[in-house]
């Protein structure tokens, strides 16, 4: 039985992967495998060592703490894509409700609320709540991954000029990416150029306050930014500035801080870029099928800390081994298996920067003392036996 400890609320049909035979998931429970989690910070978990893989029924994982996890041979997942529709949608309704002043125009009309000659009223009032429409306008879109594809390719079907800025940019979006986005330079040009611009990217050291008072300044005067990512991205002190002198149009977060709120021409959506019942399922059926797939299988997919690694199982016995990614230690667990008189009928190995996994598949039954002696090789962090690997 694999034990499965739930952070957050995780949607039904995600826990339905796993089977109730073989699985019992639990928001409470000792010693768990793996750990289901969503926006549950686990900076400062002491986390169990039996907890094996955490799963990340989303796409940031800057709650999750990624070089202590990798260390212990902790396998971090997310699930790439699988809620990018869903922020997409939001994000073209927030350019249209910050651009439009929606939602200050429907708090006004709200507040007439037991006044007379309402219409009278609204037609009066209601000229200081116009905005500009955004077909024509620039849109510049930081970081062109599953989000940003989407936004912009969204953007250029309104009749957005769009620009993208990402140096790292994957084949398959690139691939994705309509031709009619623009490739900008630079970020400078971005900014200069854009009268929105969005934010699409992980919260990470070298991205942490990306839009400074520095940068925002550097942006054309009233234009709007629009961060679905997180707010460590934008520093929150300069866009209050930039919005009381009149450099910043407009701010949408979905991300909120205490002093954003009530801020004029600031947006606070109470982080519902994924709420919705199509993201929460793709999420959480994605998340557990990738810990079914760790945990009775050994593959690794959709990993953010070590290397995407699948071998079709052979029904023989597969012994898994996380390790540093130096010279030597593979023949080290070779050699380690010889001495057991083992033969390797089929083996992977990936590496990942500093790290490297293999699945070994052998037909001899492996003794308990070969595990430990594996797990004494120099250079190897975690080993795992799987009998019977299905
Ligand atoms: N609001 C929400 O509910 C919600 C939901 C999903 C994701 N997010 C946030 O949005 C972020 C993006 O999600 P995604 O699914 O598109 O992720 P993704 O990994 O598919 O895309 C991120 C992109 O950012 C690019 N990038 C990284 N650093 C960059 C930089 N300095 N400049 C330009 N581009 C850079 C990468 O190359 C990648 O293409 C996530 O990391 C998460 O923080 C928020
Ligand atoms: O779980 C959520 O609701 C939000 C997830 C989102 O922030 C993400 O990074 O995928």
């Amino acid at each position: 039985m694999y034990k499965i400890q739930t952070l957050n609320k995780i949607a039904r049909c995600g826990l339905d992967q796993l089977s109730r035979d073989t699985y019992e998931a639990a928001t409470e429970i000792l010693n768990p495998d793996a750990i289901l989690v969503r926006s549950a910070d686990m900076h400062s978990m002491e986390l169990p060592p039996s907890v094996l893989a955490i799963a990340r029924a989303g796409a940031g994982v800057n709650n999750i703490p990624i070089p202590a996890c990798t260390q212990r041979g902790i396998v971090v997942f997310n699930t790439p894509g699988a809620n990018a529709n869903g922020v997409k949608e939001l994000v073209i309704a927030s350019l249209f409700l910050s651009s439009r002043n929606l939602y200050e125009g429907i708090s006004w009309a709200n507040s007439l609320a037991g006044t007379e000659n309402i219409p009278e009223q609204i037609e009066k009032g209601k000229s200081r709540f116009v905005g500009p429409e955004i077909q024509g306008k620039t849109l510049g879109v930081i970081g062109l991954g599953a989000i940003g594809v989407m936004v912009a390719n969204s953007a250029a079907n309104l009749g957005m000029r769009v620009l993208g800025l990402d140096p790292f940019i994957s084949v398959e979006a690139a691939w994705k990416l309509s031709h009619e986005v623009i490739k900008a330079p630079n970020l400078d040009m971005l900014l200069a150029e854009s009268d929105y611009i969005t934010i699409h990217i992980p919260l990470k050291d070298d991205t942490k306050g990306l839009f400074n008072a520095e940068r925002i300044s550097r942006m054309k005067k009233g234009a709007r930014l629009l961060n679905f990512s997180r707010s460590g991205l934008v520093d929150n002190t300069a866009v209050k500035t930039a919005i009381a002198e009149g450099q910043l149009g407009g701010y949408v977060i979905d991300f909120p801080e205490a002093e954003l709120l009530g801020v004029d021409k600031v947006l606070c959506i109470p982080h519902l870029g994924a709420s919705t019942p199509e993201s929460e399922d793709n999420c959480a059926i994605m998340a557990a099928e990738q810990l079914r797939e760790y945990l009775e299988r050994g593959n690794i997919k959709n990993s953010v800390n070590y290397p995407n690694c699948e071998m079709a199982p052979t029904g023989k016995t597969r012994i898994t081994l996380l390790n540093s990614n130096v010279p030597k230690v593979i023949s080290r667990i070779t050699s380690t298996l010889g001495e057991y008189g083992l033969n390797i009928d089929e083996m992977l190995n990936k590496n990942r920067g500093e790290v490297a996994y293999n699945i070994i598949d052998v037909s001899d039954s492996v003794p308990d003392e070969l595990i430990e002696k594996l797990r004494q090789v120099d250079g190897v962090v975690a080993v795992r036996l799987i009998p019977d690997c299905q």
